[in-house]
């Protein structure tokens, strides 16, 4: 295979630093104008395993001195609570509340809430954790911020979300339980649910507490009479279940698909028995997993969801969550680590992989655990050795070593008996791994993707926004076509692949790494491909050369008629007249086929309506009709049908993560 390797550099250096800024570039160009390429090529070029890479730059006299020079400066850079800055924003948010109660104008009430309520996530993001600042608000200022957005919440009819701010508020030192106030809260907030029962306990416990002073409890009730319930946003996610049930070889797999292995391309899945289209061959959690830092202020750091009413870390105002849950259990499990290098990390300008390769130690249970699924991944996942450069593993190797001090300074390896960088021998073995999970993941991610629908319609004006990215254990062992065979889609973190088309036994399922022949050309894939994932596309569309959908035209190509021939045949001239089959040379008729595909038109026709009434599950249930049949018949490309399976796609995603602005 021929390779343009300075195009396959380019694209390499790319999956370690994504941003030309950031000083991680810089600290590369100084410790390669140091070493020299006589060194480089020579040397640490022909060294043949990852212990012995990162080993040298530790180590050798070459490079050691500017590597441990830059390493020992890393230190904490992140965003800080500001117990003053979250009493203005609180303040605010207090003043927007008592404005938007005070007007009768409905347009400019909502109006006054919602800046009120941008002030109250602010209060909150902000705000230490009790008694940390105990100069401002007595030490309850992440309290008091939880409580002042309960009221807002409340006011927007958002009862949910207000008792979890009220639940928060009490958690972080509020003496809430003996208080008037927070029974009619409470009361209000279930109101909003509808949940009258409940609201009428609550009304209760506040008249008990309230003995003779009834005035809060008198204006309480008469907010409630005029709360009109807001309706329950329904969820449309859906986790779809494993077409026959769970692969008990490949985990996440569906029944109906195996792995096999070639010489020319490597291991990959395919059908095991036949697959209809719209089968679920994956769904599967990711190994690790990460939100790309232009989200961190949209979306929940854990479980990637849109934020609504942000829940904060308690320690840094980096990142935020959408629930106490996922706060809990980043803070209990990587975010420790992560918290306060979260800036620095951004700031050198690294990666969304070189995230996930820390993930896999920050989030693992133990040091041993985080090794174990390192080398694991290593061992099992492509990792093209055979195409890196010298410059690649000197990159790789120094990010290994940056985010092995990262480690080494958020006290992963407990407390070390030194501050200085040179690493222990457990620490080496981590970096080794590291280096390993940089080569890995260049060729094994996924992007994370989730559905921007607009107020109007589910379909029209829609775009696909990605968020992260994520490894997956089997969703790695896909292979790649000009024109999948599945539609890729994410429920939450979680990859769901779909096929797009039925499979007969052994036909390779493939996803898309990109390049796809409906847009780009030919030339263009390859070296796309080649130079991306150092590999030679054969698919069918680059065997034809199909055309860019645009050169399309409504061209057809049926499957000849004879039992057991496989010969393609043009679109009859003349209907009434047999074809004479140039392979098994009979005369067959098209007349059936062509009556199909009349009928397939019409199905996609009546999906597209489907699709236009934004009724999703129908539309899914025509194209997947219309498709199976059209496979029976004909062959791509055709048009209509590539429409088709692209509008299959928007239907499937549409069952993902969706969210509007
Ligand atoms: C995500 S991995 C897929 C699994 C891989 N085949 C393996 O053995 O681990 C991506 C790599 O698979 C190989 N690959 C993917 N699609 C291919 C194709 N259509 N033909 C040949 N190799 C392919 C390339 O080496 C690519 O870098």
């Amino acid at each position: 295979m021929e390779y343009d390797t300075s195009y396959q550099q380019i694209c390499s250096t790319r999956t370690v630093q994504s941003d030309k800024k950031g000083f991680f570039n810089e600290f590369c160009a100084d410790v390669r104008s140091a070493c020299g390429d006589k060194w480089l090529q020579n040397y640490f070029g022909k060294l043949k395993s990852n212990a012995a890479r990162v080993l040298s730059i530790f180590s050798d006299r070459e490079v050691c001195d500017p590597v441990l020079g830059v390493l020992e400066h890393v230190q904490p850079v992140f965003k800080a609570k500001e117990a003053l800055f979250s009493a203005q924003r609180r303040a605010q948010a207090d003043k927007y509340y008592l404005l938007a109660c005070s007007t009768s104008e409905e347009e400019e009430r909502k109006e006054l809430l919602q800046q009120g309520l941008l002030a109250a996530h602010l209060a909150v993001i902000r705000a230490p954790a009790r008694n940390v600042d105990e100069s401002i608000d007595d030490g309850l200022t992440l309290a008091l911020a939880y409580r002042s957005r309960s009221s807002i919440l409340i006011a927007l009819g958002e009862g949910e979300a207000a008792l979890s701010d009220l639940k928060l508020a009490s958690n972080f030192g509020l003496e809430l339980k003996e208080s008037v106030d927070y029974y009619c809260k409470m009361a209000k907030a279930y109101a909003t649910m509808g949940e009258n029962a409940r609201s009428e306990i609550s009304l209760k416990i506040a008249e008990k507490l309230a003995g003779s002073d009834t005035g809060l409890i008198i204006a309480s009730r008469k907010e409630i009479a005029n709360i009109k319930p807001k309706e329950k946003e329904e969820t449309r996610e859906l986790l779809p279940e494993l077409t026959h049930g769970p692969n008990p070889e490949l985990s996440g797999a569906a029944q109906g698909v195996k792995l096999v292995e070639t010489k020319e391309k490597g291991r990959f899945v395919v059908a095991n028995g036949g697959l209809k289209t719209g089968d679920v061959v994956l769904c599967e959690n990711p190994v690790a997993a990460c939100l790309l830092p232009n989200f961190f202020g949209t979306n929940c750091h854990h479980c990637f969801k849109r934020l609504r009413n942000p829940v904060a870390c308690l320690h840094c105002s980096g990142v935020a969550f959408c629930s106490a849950q996922c706060m809990g259990e980043a803070s209990e499990s990587y975010h420790r680590f992560e918290c306060e290098f979260m800036d620095l990390l951004i700031g050198s300008g690294m990666s969304i992989l070189c995230f996930i390769a820390l993930r896999v130690f920050t989030q693992a249970s133990s040091l041993e655990d985080g090794l174990n699924t390192a080398n694991l991944l290593f061992e099992h996942l492509c990792s093209h050795e055979d195409v890196r450069q010298a410059d690649d593993y000197l990159q790789r190797s120094l990010m290994a070593g940056f985010l092995l001090r990262i480690l080494q300074k958020a006290q992963y390896f407990g407390r070390r008996k030194t501050e200085g960088v040179n690493p222990t021998a457990v620490e080496l073995q981590v970096a080794t791994s590291l280096l390993g999970l940089l080569q890995v993941l260049q060729y094994n991610a996924h992007e994370i993707y989730q559905t921007l629908v607009t107020d109007d319609h589910r379909f029209e004006g829609s775009k696909t926004i990605h968020v992260g990215a994520g490894l997956y254990g089997t969703g790695s062992y896909f292979n790649h076509e000009c024109w999948p065979s599945v539609a890729s889609y994410f429920v939450g973190k979680k990859l769901v692949l779909r096929t797009t088309k039925p499979h007969r036994p052994n036909e390779v399922v493939a996803v898309n790494y990109g390049p796809i022949f409906t847009t780009m050309h030919l030339k263009e894939r390859q070296r796309s491909l080649r130079g991306r994932y150092a590999f030679s596309c054969n698919c069918m569309a680059c065997q034809e050369n199909w055309p860019l959908l645009q050169k399309l035209d409504k061209h057809v190509r049926f499957w000849c008629t004879s039992a057991n021939c496989v010969y393609l045949l043009k679109f009859p001239k003349d209907l009434a007249k047999d074809v004479r089959c140039p392979r098994c040379r009979k005369n067959v008729s098209l007349k059936e086929s062509v009556a199909k595909l009349i009928k397939i038109e019409e199905l996609y026709r009546e999906a597209a309506q489907a699709m236009h009434a934004q009724k999703t599950v129908e539309a899914i249930e025509l194209f997947k009709e219309g498709i199976d049949l059209f496979y029976q018949i004909a062959a791509l490309p055709h048009k209509d049908t590539l429409i088709a399976q692209h509008s299959l796609l928007k239907c499937l995603a549409d069952t993902g993560t969706t969210f509007k602005k």
